[in-house]
């Protein structure tokens, strides 16, 4: 491993990724390769979710070209220099911030969307002009394999890499000094990568996870709102991040709730949804087993139905549910969709408010004013109103948790900005040295009271009586000159 940062560390000290031509062509060769291999990076996700090529495309591809063309259109303007403000002392003085690449970085990605949660990291770091070391999730493990066979075929080897392994290389990999980690994973985890970045003063982004609720206020257009929940709740079944965990809803909303998702279900995959392509599997036999026990217990109005050697879990409804009960004491990260009953915004607010603080926050209401009502009296890492997941498809948005969700985020120009130092730069000429006595020893009352002017723009009378003085002056030297 170390051997592996080092070539990396040396690689990037050659400069060879700052220019911008070469971040451009590394990013025009990821497009080429996720065009020209796409065949077998679908089949790749595909074999490791049970998941069908067109749904892997959708989910996954879509997003990463996505990515890449955003950064090709704007990277020469994300990364030049940004002229800044000056003061008085400075007005003569070029002023600037000149973003930078922070240099190594490791991308650890998780295994269920293995394909955006590894490259997407991977296109803000190459645009930044970093080095990169890919480390994806021992769990989807046709896709690790296809990234490391594709990767080096077409990109720069020395400067970005694919290290494959579960907790022992994750681990051996984590006691290097990176210039930021840039972690998606369960928050336990989260916890650990913190405390190995932080021996190194690593800066770290951290996409955690979370109990994301949905609160659906009772004026609502209930058909609308359960065929949106539905469909973020059961894609992939059930395991994205930022799908809605449980429903808030007024008791009496409850029963049409479940009949609603149960019609949509439906609709989406059909009388054997075993047997629809667009219905996916449980990851592996842990996460199926934690899945059934959190059905224990729990009055199932939908689905329940289970296949151990499939690993199928049926699309679930709960009602009634115990807040106290296991299932909502940890992210489902399943599909399961538990009913919590509240009386009203207000206590769906404190219900949210009583809990950690979570990935994605959804509120369903025709009352616009409700929804930024629970917006501004709520934290969360993003929210979408009146539909779930879609706020992580505007690049325009920084996407990342808060508090036990994670911290920072990326996406678009966030990403180049988390993969980035904004150095700030100011350059002065040698002239003008008998402005720089107002700074030097010995100090006085004077220089403080010509400092506070200059710097904290503090006008006296006399200062400004003197400024003016000296203005006109200047300004009649000039006439005078011209006229004779
Ligand atoms: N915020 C976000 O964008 C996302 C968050 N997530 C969250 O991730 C979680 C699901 O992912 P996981 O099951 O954690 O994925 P996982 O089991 O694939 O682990 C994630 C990564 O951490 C590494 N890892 C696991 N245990 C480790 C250890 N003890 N020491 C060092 N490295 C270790 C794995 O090798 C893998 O690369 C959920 O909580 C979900 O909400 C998932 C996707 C996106
Ligand atoms: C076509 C379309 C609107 C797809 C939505 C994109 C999608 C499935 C995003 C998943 C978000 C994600 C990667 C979540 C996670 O990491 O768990």
């Amino acid at each position: 491993m170390e051997r592996q940062v080092l070539r990396l560390r040396q690689a990037f000290r050659s400069g060879r990724s700052r220019p911008l031509r070469f971040r451009l062509q590394q990013l025009e060769a990821l497009r080429r390769m996720v065009q020209e291999r796409e065949k077998e990076i679908l089949a790749a996700i595909a074999a490791d979710l049970s998941k069908s090529e067109l749904n892997a495309y959708s989910h996954e591809v879509i997003t990463i070209l996505g990515e890449i063309d955003f950064m090709l259109g704007n990277l020469p303007e994300l990364a030049s220099a940004r002229p800044a403000k000056k003061n008085l002392l400075t007005m003569m003085d070029e002023a600037y911030v000149q973003p930078e690449p922070l240099g190594v970085v490791l991308i650890i990605g998780a295994w269920n969307y293995p394909f955006v949660l590894t490259m997407q990291p991977l296109v803000g770091a190459i645009a930044a002009g970093n080095a990169a070391i890919v480390k994806p999730s021992e769990l989807s493990e046709n896709t690790a394999k296809i990234l490391a066979e594709l990767l080096p075929q077409y990109l720069d080897q020395d400067l970005y890499a694919i290290v494959n392994g579960g907790i022992p290389e994750t681990t051996e990999l984590l006691k290097q000094r990176f210039d930021h980690i840039l972690y998606t994973g369960n928050t336990a985890v989260g916890k650990i990568v913190m405390e190995a970045a932080a021996k190194h003063l690593t800066p770290v982004t951290l996409e955690l996870g979370g109990k994301s609720p949905c609160y659906i206020d009772r004026d609502c257009d209930l058909d609308v709102a359960c065929r949106r929940i539905a469909w973020g709740k059961y894609m992939n079944c059930g395991q994205t991040c930022i799908a809605p965990d449980y429903i808030l809803c007024e008791a009496s909303l409850q029963n049409q709730i479940v009949q609603k998702i149960k019609e949509t279900v439906k609709d989406f995959y059909g009388e054997n949804i075993k047997a629809s392509p667009d219905y996916e599997r449980i990851i592996n036999l842990r996460h199926f087993k934690r899945l059934q026990s959190l059905l224990k217990g729990q009055k199932i109005a939908f689905g329940g139905e289970m296949d151990e050697a499939t690993r199928y879990l049926a699309p679930t409804i709960l009602t009634d549910v115990d807040p106290n009960s296991k299932v909502m004491q940890e992210e489902i990260f399943g599909p399961i969709l538990p009913i919590v009953s509240v009386k009203n915004v207000d206590e769906a607010i404190n219900f949210i408010n009583d809990r950690e603080k979570p990935l994605a926050l959804y509120v369903f209401s025709r009352n616009n004013k409700l929804i930024k009502r629970v917006i501004d009296e709520t934290s969360s890492g993003g929210v979408t109103g009146n539909d779930v997941i879609m706020h992580f498809t505007v690049n325009s948005l920084p996407f990342g948790g808060v508090g036990a969700s994670g911290m920072g985020a990326y996406h678009g120009k966030y990403s180049f900005d988390t993969f980035s130092h904004q150095r700030p730069c100011l350059l002065k000429g040698l002239k003008g040295e008998s402005v720089n006595k107002l700074r030097y020893p010995p100090n006085s009352e004077s220089k403080v009271s010509w400092a506070k002017f200059f710097l904290l723009k503090q006008f006296n009378k006399g200062r400004l009586g003197m400024l003016l003085f000296v203005c006109l002056v200047a300004v009649a030297a000039v006439i005078v000159k011209d006229q004779l």
